[in-house]
C-alpha cells in the first residue's frame, strides 16, 4: 500500500486564515464576467440547464439572435436551440483532452468582430469543464439505463417507462400496449453452439426488434433471452399485429453456424393497459400471455385479453 503523507499537528496561522476570508470576500464579490459564468455552471449537472446559463451569461457581453448546440451522447442526440437565427453565424467544436463535447453555434443579424469572436472563445473556455461534467454524468446515466450487450434499454429503464406510461395512460385514457418476447430453446443454442453464438443471437435479435417497431416505440432486454417492447397509442389488436411482426422478424435470423446456418424463434404474450392497473400488474399479465404462448407450442403469440 502507498504511504499517504500524514499531515503534521499545525498552528493556528492567524495571518493565513485572515487571507482566506479576505480571499473568500473577494471571489464572492468579484465582478469578473468568467468566474461568474463559472460559479454558475458549477452548480449544476444538467447540460441543458448549463446550456442556459451560457447562453445567458455570453448575451451579456456579446449580443447574438440564436444559440444550437448538438450532441450525440451515449447513441442518443442532445440538442439544445435558443432564439431565432441570422444570416451570420460562427460555429465552435467543443473539445478538451481530445475529448469532443459538442458543437457550439450562434447566429446573429450582423457579424461578429473579431474582438467579440475573441471574447466568446474565452468564455467557451471557461465553459467547457462544466459541460464535460455535464456530458459524462449524462453518458454515465444512460450506462445505468442501457443493457451493455445489445445496447438497449434494460430491466431500469423498463421499469421507469413501465411506471411513466401507466401514468400517462391513466391520464390521456390512450391505449399503450406492452409486449413480452422470448427466445424459445436458447439454453440449447448456448449448449450446442457456446455462449458466443447465444450472445450474437440476442444482438442480431435487438437489432431486428428495433427494425420491426416505429420510433415512438422503445425496446428492452430485461432478462436472459428476454425483450420487451412498450407501444404507445396502440390498441390490443395492433399490438398483435406488431407482435406478429417481431416473431417473423426473429424467424428471419441467420447466423453462421457450421454447415447450416443457424436459425431461432421467440414467443410472444402481448398486454394492453387497464385502466387504474399498477406497472407490475400490467407486466404480469403480459407475462401471463407469454407462459400461454410457451406452453401452446412456442414460435407465436398470445394475448391477454382485456374485457371491455
Ligand atoms: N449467451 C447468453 N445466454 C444467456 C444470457 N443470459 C441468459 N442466457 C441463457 O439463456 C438460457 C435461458 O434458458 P431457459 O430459461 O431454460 O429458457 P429456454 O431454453 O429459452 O427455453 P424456453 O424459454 O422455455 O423456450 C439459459 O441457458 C441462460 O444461460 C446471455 O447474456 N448470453
Amino acid at each position: 500500500m502507498k504511504n499517504l503523507t500524514s499531515i503534521q499537528p499545525s498552528k493556528t496561522q492567524p495571518a493565513r486564515l485572515a487571507a482566506l476570508k479576505q480571499s473568500f470576500h473577494d471571489w464572492n464579490q468579484s465582478p469578473d464576467v468568467l468566474a461568474k459564468m463559472a460559479k454558475r455552471l458549477s452548480t449544476t449537472l444538467s447540460l441543458e440547464t448549463q446550456l442556459g446559463i451560457i447562453a445567458e451569461e455570453i448575451a451579456q457581453t456579446i449580443p447574438f439572435d440564436a444559440l444550437n448546440y448538438r450532441h450525440r451522447i451515449a447513441r442518443q442526440d442532445f440538442v439544445f436551440s435558443t432564439g431565432m437565427g441570422g444570416p451570420h453565424r460562427c460555429e465552435y467544436r467543443l473539445t478538451l483532452e481530445g475529448s469532443y463535447y459538442g458543437t457550439l453555434a450562434f447566429h446573429r443579424r450582423q457579424k461578429f468582430t473579431d474582438e467579440e469572436l475573441t471574447g466568446l472563445e474565452m468564455m467557451l473556455s471557461a465553459a467547457i469543464c462544466p459541460m464535460r461534467n455535464a456530458c459524462q454524468y449524462i453518458a454515465i446515466e444512460q450506462a445505468a439505463l442501457t443493457d451493455a450487450l445489445t445496447g438497449i434499454g434494460n430491466k431500469r429503464a423498463l421499469d421507469e417507462a413501465l411506471l411513466r406510461a401507466s401514468a400517462l395512460a391513466d391520464r390521456h385514457g390512450a391505449p399503450w400496449s406492452l409486449i413480452l418476447c422470448d427466445l424459445d430453446h436458447f439454453k440449447l443454442i448456448n449448449d450446442n453452439h457456446g455462449h458466443v453464438v447465444g450472445d450474437h443471437i440476442l444482438s442480431r435479435t435487438a437489432e431486428k426488434l428495433e427494425q420491426a417497431i416505429r420510433n415512438s416505440d422503445t425496446v428492452y432486454r430485461f432478462g436472459g433471452e428476454e425483450f420487451a417492447v412498450l407501444l404507445p397509442h396502440t390498441s390490443e389488436q395492433e399490438a398483435r399485429e406488431v407482435a406478429e411482426r417481431i416473431r417473423l422478424a426473429i424467424e428471419s435470423i441467420r447466423v453462421d453456424g457450421g454447415e447450416t446456418p443457424l436459425t431461432v424463434t421467440g414467443s410472444c404474450g402481448v398486454a394492453t393497459h387497464l385502466a387504474d392497473e399498477a406497472p407490475e400488474q400490467w407486466l404480469a399479465r403480459a407475462d401471463e400471455a407469454l407462459y400461454r404462448a410457451k406452453a401452446q407450442g412456442r414460435n407465436c403469440t398470445r394475448v391477454f385479453a382485456s374485457i371491455s
